[in-house]
């Protein structure tokens, strides 16, 4: 039963030995719990929507390692399939059948992509595909969007969201002006803000980065047109449509968001589900744009373990399991499910709090009004998010420890589960 308490003695003892010996105590900021204040809780272990601290507390899980476990943590047929490539050696530096395996599975299953190349994480992903945009166009500038984050290669650390936004970083430093220079950043949803900059700039925009669903400044949806604007203006003035399903890929439907919106970018971004919990990211596209990359083009771009072994038989189980029929229905109907009792309970708790859900993504906004881009995300009430946040660890449910975050279901979220963890929701925005 979830909320068991037997203290963070154990946590604590591992956060001071951690930072003694990592920046922060942790290997991503997000983690260090900076948003919320306290000290982050130390994992022994997951098992489907379950979390286990090295002290033994409990927790109904939904942060799910930021994305990657939408079938939930150590699901047998991916583990299976991790421990079976394991006893054939861990790399190889050479290919494999196996990165043959995981590059159809991505190929057929997302509209826009004839070619791909996997690398190691979401960062490494979109600087490459940035890197191929600027060649094939021969441009230099890339526009992005305030509060969208696309990981932390210097050009794209501009006005980001996750971590940058949690730690309210104006970018970062060690970024030299030179780095971001070409980089426009553009409030999200504003059509109008990204016809004037192709006007301003018509020959010089090499790309165009999108979250085609914002998730890193909590959660943002697209307003009806905006994808489509950005398709019909890059195809006019001749630059790369890039979107970094990343977090969408595989998340929203088997083909990302753009086998839902029927808006089909040049190039697309991926990681997390694609390597279910191991490290991989990738990219891919047209043909005429990939080709453009080493060794078949000068592009160039390489890896030590890129198309690992075991991340691809994690990534091939995950995705085989996510074509089995009827999964992104179960997802969306448990989605539903919930969405229906977060509102229920906010209508009861009279606080001004947005619901926000898309798919088996969803956030509670501290906020008063509807937020449709970084700057009105900005004004949400992080100091009662944080409160909110350990009123629900408290209670056995593990939420992002920042505002500026989603929330992440998987299949492993069952109807009790769910039902569980309203309840815990009611109780703690009566105590925030
Ligand atoms: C849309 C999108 N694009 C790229 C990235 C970067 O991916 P990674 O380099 O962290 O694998 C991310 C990474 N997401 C954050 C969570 N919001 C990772 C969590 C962390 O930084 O610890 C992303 O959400």
């Amino acid at each position: 039963q979830s909320g068991k308490k037997a203290g963070r003695e154990w946590s604590r003892a591992l956060y001071r030995e951690a930072q003694s010996l990592m920046p922060g105590g942790v290997n991503s900021p997000v983690r260090a719990f900076r948003a919320v204040g306290g000290e982050p809780i130390f994992v022994e272990r997951g098992e489907g929507a379950h979390l286990y601290d090295v002290d033994g507390n409990h927790y109904l899980d939904y942060v799910g390692s930021w994305g990657p476990l939408i079938l939930g943590h150590a699901h047998p047929a991916v583990v299976e399939a991790v421990t079976r490539a394991a006893r054939r050696g861990f790399s190889f530096g050479a290919p494999t059948e196996a990165e043959n395996e995981l590059a159809r599975l991505v190929v057929e299953s997302v509209p826009s992509v004839e070619l791909v190349r996997f690398v190691n994480s979401g960062t490494e992903a979109t600087m490459s595909a940035l890197r191929l945009a600027r060649a094939y166009t021969g441009r230099s500038k890339v526009i992005k969007f305030d509060g969208c984050y696309h990981g932390h290669a210097d050009l794209l650390l501009v006005q980001a969201g996750s971590g940058v936004a949690t730690l309210g970083l104006p970018g970062s430093a060690g970024v030299p002006a030179e780095a971001t220079a070409h980089t426009i950043s553009l409030p999200y949803n504003d059509s109008a803000a990204v016809e004037d900059a192709f006007q301003r700039y018509p020959e010089e925009i090499a790309a165009v980065i999108v979250e085609p669903v914002a998730a890193n400044m909590g959660l943002v949806l697209p307003q009806p047109g905006f994808l489509e604007t950005l398709r019909r203006l890059t195809t006019r003035y001749g630059a790369v449509l890039i979107f970094d399903e990343v977090i969408t890929g595989f998340r929203v439907a088997l083909g990302g968001m753009q086998a839902r919106t029927g808006v089909l970018p040049d190039l697309t971004c991926f990681g997390k589900i694609i390597g279910g919990g191991l490290p991989v990211g990738a990219y891919g596209g047209k043909r005429a744009i990939m080709e453009l990359v080493a060794p078949l083009g000068p592009v160039y771009q390489a890896g030590t373990l890129s198309g690992n072994p075991l991340a691809m038989a994690a990534g091939i189980a995950t995705l085989k399991e996510l074509q089995k029929p009827g999964c992104y229905e179960e997802l969306e109907r448990k989605g539903a499910l919930l969405e229906e009792g977060l509102r229920a309970a906010v209508e009861t708790s009279g606080l001004p709090l947005q619901v926000v859900r898309f798919a088996s993504l969803f956030c509670l906004f501290f906020s008063a009004e509807p937020v449709l881009n970084y700057a009105m995300a900005r004004k949400a009430d992080t100091e009662r998010y944080a409160r909110f946040f350990w009123a629900l660890l408290e209670r056995g449910v593990y939420f992002p420890p920042s505002q500026f975050e989603t929330c992440f279901l998987s299949l492993a979220h069952s109807d009790a589960i769910l039902e569980e963890t309203l309840h815990a929701i009611a109780q703690a925005l009566r105590v925030v």
